[in-house]
């Protein structure tokens, strides 16, 4: 075929006047041959459609099947086609009986019409497509067979649709040669797609380098910036703020948002509507018609900007997207190319801006570990979660580090030599302000301890549920596509499997050489999210026992604790974390107890049932009746304002307490006040079991009285100490028998000193008396003074290891003590003569907030100084007033424009 006859055909059909590329060009001439299979793998927006519709007119009495994955791809093509007046038509589920019967009858004649018929994967495996296509073959009416989105036939692309892996038997007694099409994809995507389409050994590639210089990628912390949404709004703002007074509606610019979740589009949306910029939410949950509607007025340029989950974009074909967000990290380099791509399909220069979030990452990492362990040993759901994890891990090390050009990423991922970016990205523009920005972002975190807090968030709709999100999403698609047709991805996945053992054997077989997430990162990551307690110097103490399972049983057991709460506490009072720390205690205690992996399993599954059974029989169960919330800690800004919630619970617990004598309202002793907890208990009917003796593993004392050891709860307040708290212990009355009411009172908050070894001991008066043990954990209960913590090595004989004092040592701290007692109440009375101030916490957290905006400028010279600086702040105003306090902190920034251990407060 010359080209003059298709540069003929590509004006008179298509209206443009040359190919958009060389290689558009090289791959068109060569599919006209109708020679041999091709695959071409180009970049979004590089015109790959072309490559097989114009070679389809060439041939005017065969027609070109087209694969492709999508309803609203395929209508989105007709339209384009017809458009040009190249007949094309469509077999799916939504066709008309009527339609259908014209088409199969053009199909049936001598000369069809129609050019182009789109099929979806799923009607291509329904018997009555099968026997229409094995016919048309036979009488020789296929110009070609067209695989489009080819990448979907790999569980290494970011679209596997289990349906593609049965298009390979297409090619059975024919050969018409194969086109598959895709965008830039890696090596072992391309390795899937010949694999199972079954493409000639001497197929034809087309590929470009995925580099795109007209877009520019860069990254923002979230926590960094003063008001995010402000920040995103001048983004948009300078975006689209084109000179575009000449420009059709639909050609004006315009922006895609990618958030995570459902819920988060609809806070984008409803935020940036409410700063003034026009914008609309898309996710799978909206009904279809709205989605329709809502995609529908973004495409038309009536409304600019879109915040939508990754359900929104395949096949959408708009030129003018100037900038493309992610709202959140991206979930792997393959889906954010992709997404982003979406930006600056004219060629104009266009930008890719991730705004990061840690608490997105922590929520990712617990999805992702948790799908490992749901993995068990199925070797490929093993595979494709561990693939999952280390393509996140890229995402997080792109988005928290400025090691190299940002588009190396892409590079990397597909196979291909780093580009020439040339100020394409945030790093090769100012590497330096990039470095400092993610220094930032690192301290910030460091500073705040930004821990796994999100993961209690509801993130069922992550990334629309991952694929079977995404199978329901294409549900309103493909519902009725075939006779068994059931759109849940699992079970697609699984009747596929079972078609195509042989084709993933080949998969896995290609895959042999491919990087894999080594164990050991795994385990890494697990220990790092692990909420079971760390109980020895390995994951498998009992052997063959790993740390996913325990993850979850946990799940479990926290799963039924929340029912039995939920159904059967008469007197609410915890909150979730109580809940999960009450299972971690549960799980620990079948843990501690087995010594095989099936007395484990068995020990569990007795435990989930015995609860099961409680709320079924409306009771209670006892591990949550006598289950003692842990001393609140205060490490992380959520933590503070867990623990004010506590602190109100429990202000109002006892202002309401005195109305209430019934004795059964003492089952949840929950968040009242230790002093509370000690009158309480004095109150409690002869042989009932108080919430403190669970812990103590000693005799209840007749008539109910506990020992003032078991009243201490102490609050431990922000800053209140250097060391670290999961070394902490509590120092506890150091009398059994009735205090003095100063002394009581200080009991009752419990009471910390240091050690020579500046660690925090707490003690029991019997335990001065000799040799101090610190307290093993209890094996069939709760852990007393254990926190959730990393696997770390020795850690199960670090917890057991006899701490023993010398008799000096001990008199010291009796001494230490003694003063602190008097130098608290002294404190304390001040603090009653100068009438109600603000809560230490609320101190602590006002201090905190104050100082940060200068420890972002980076005017402390090191986190350690800016937490000593809140905490003597803290202290020195305790009895401040708010208004004092911002003076002071405001004085002390002007009088310091660098903090350093030496700046006196
Ligand atoms: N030769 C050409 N000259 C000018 N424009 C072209 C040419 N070929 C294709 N285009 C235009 O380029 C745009 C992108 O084309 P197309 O949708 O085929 O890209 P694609 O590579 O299939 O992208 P995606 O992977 O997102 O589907 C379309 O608007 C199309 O009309």
């Amino acid at each position: 075929m010359s080209n003059n006859k298709l540069e003929e055909l590509l004006k008179k059909h298509f209206k443009y006047d040359s190919f958009k590329s060389k290689l558009q060009e090289d791959a068109i001439t060569e599919i006209s041959k109708r020679e041999d299979d091709v695959l071409v793998s180009m970049p979004t927006g590089s015109g790959k459609s072309l490559c097989y519709q114009l070679p389809a007119l060439l041939f005017p009495d065969k027609v070109t099947f087209v694969f492709s994955p999508l309803l609203a791809l395929i209508k989105d093509q007709i339209d384009h086609l017809t458009a040009q007046k190249i007949k094309a038509a469509s077999l799916n589920s939504k066709t008309l009986t009527a339609e259908r019967a014209a088409i199969l009858t053009d199909l049936k004649t001598n000369s069809p019409s129609i050019r182009l018929l789109y099929i979806t994967p799923e009607q291509a495996n329904t018997h009555t497509f099968k026997d229409l296509f094995s016919n048309i073959v036979k009488r020789d009416k296929v110009a070609y067979i067209v695989v489009d989105e080819a990448h979907c036939v790999s569980e290494w692309g970011h679209d596997f649709r289990p349906d593609y892996l049965k298009l390979g038997v297409l090619r059975d007694g024919n050969n018409v040669p194969v086109i598959a099409l895709t965008a830039t994809a890696g090596v072992e995507v391309i390795k899937d797609i010949v694999v199972s389409l079954r493409l000639s050994s001497t197929y034809k590639t087309f590929r470009s380098s995925c580099f795109r210089r007209n877009l520019f990628y860069d990254v923002y912390y979230q926590n960094l910036l003063d008001s995010p949404y402000e920040h995103l709004k001048v983004f948009i703002k300078n975006c689209l703020n084109a000179q575009d007074d000449v420009l059709s509606k639909e050609n004006k610019p315009c922006g895609i948002i990618y958030c995570r979740t459902r819920e988060q589009t609809e806070v984008v949306a409803f935020k940036l509507c409410e700063m003034g910029i026009k914008s609309l939410c898309y996710h799978a949950g909206l009904k279809h018609k709205e989605r329709l509607e809502y995609q529908e007025s973004w495409q038309n340029g009536d409304c600019p900007v879109i915040c939508a989950t990754i359900s929104f974009g395949m096949g959408v074909d708009k030129a003018s997207v100037r900038f493309v967000v992610h709202w959140g990290v991206p979930k792997d380099p393959a889906s954010f190319y992709q997404e982003s791509g979406r930006a600056g399909r004219d060629g104009r220069a266009s930008k890719c801006r991730i705004y990061y979030n840690r608490a997105d990452r922590h929520a990712i990492e617990f999805h992702l570990t948790r799908d490992l362990a749901k993995a068990k040993h199925q070797e490929s759901r093993t595979v494709k979660a561990q693939n999952a994890i280390k393509a996140f891990t890229k995402m997080v090390e792109y988005c928290e580090t400025a090691k190299e050009c940002r588009h190396r990423l892409f590079s990397n991922h597909f196979g291909e030599p780093p580009p020439d970016c040339r100020n394409r990205c945030d790093i090769c523009r100012n590497r330096k302000e990039v470095e400092e920005r993610a220094h930032n972002f690192l301290m910030k975190c460091i500073q705040f301890s930004e821990t796994s807090t999100n993961i209690d968030v509801d993130f069922s709709d992550l990334y629309e549920g991952g694929r079977k999100g995404m199978a329901d999403d294409y549900k309103a698609y493909c519902d009725g596509e075939s006779s068994n047709s059931s759109c849940n991805s699992f079970e697609m996945e699984q009747k596929a499997k079972k078609h195509s053992t042989e084709i993933i054997k080949k998969q896995f077989a290609l895959r042999k050489n491919s990087q894999e997430v080594s164990q050991d990162a795994i385990n890494k990551l697990f220990s790092k999210r692990a909420r079971v307690i760390a109980a020895s110097a390995t994951s498998n103490k009992v052997n063959g026992l790993t740390l996913p399972t325990r993850e979850q049983y946990l799940s479990k057991l926290f799963e039924v604790l929340t029912d039995n709460y939920r159904e059967c506490c008469m007197n609410p009072e915890f909150d979730e974390k109580d809940l999960e720390e009450c299972a971690v205690d549960l799980e620990y205690s079948c843990f501690t107890s087995s010594t095989t992996l099936t007395i484990y399993r068995n020990n569990c599954a007795k435990m989930i049932s015995a609860i099961k059974k409680k709320t079924q029989e409306k009771e209670i169960h006892s591990a949550l009746a006598s289950y003692v919330p842990k001393p609140p800690k205060n490490e992380t800004l959520s933590d503070l304002f867990r623990n004010i919630k506590k602190q109100q619970m429990a202000n109002s617990n006892s202002s309401t307490s005195s109305d209430n004598e019934d004795p059964t309202n003492t089952k949840f002793e929950g968040f009242k006040s230790a002093k509370q907890l000690l009158n309480d208990t004095k109150k409690l009917p002869k042989g009932q079991t108080t919430v403190t003796s669970f812990f103590k593993n000693e005799p209840e004392k007749e008539g109910g009285e506990s020992s003032p050891s078991s009243k201490t709860n102490s609050l431990k307040l922000l800053f209140g100490d250097d060391s670290d708290p999961e070394k902490t212990l509590k120092i506890e009355g150091d009398s059994p028998k009735e205090p003095k009411s100063e002394e009581k009172a200080q009991e009752i908050d419990g009471i910390e000193i240091k050690s020579d070894t500046s660690e925090i001991v707490t003690f029991e008066k019997s335990e001065l008396d000799g040799e101090y043990t610190k307290p093993e954990l209890p094996v069939t209960s709760t852990r007393k003074e254990e926190t959730k913590r990393p696997l770390e090595e020795n850690d199960e004989e670090q917890v057991s290891k006899k701490h023993k004092m010398s008799d000096s040592e001990i008199n010291a701290i009796i001494m230490n003590k003694r003063r602190e007692i008097v130098h608290k109440s002294k404190d304390r009375k001040s603090i009653e003569k100068s009438g109600p101030k603000m809560k230490k916490t609320e101190v602590g957290l006002l201090v905190v907030k104050l100082l940060t905006p200068a420890y972002a400028e980076r005017r402390f010279d090191s986190r350690d100084t800016f937490k000593t600086t809140a905490r003597n702040i803290s202290h020195a105003l305790l009895h401040k007033d708010e208004a004092e306090i911002k003076q002071f902190v405001k004085n002390f920034l002007r009088n310091n424009e660098k903090i350093t251990a030496g700046t006196i407060v």
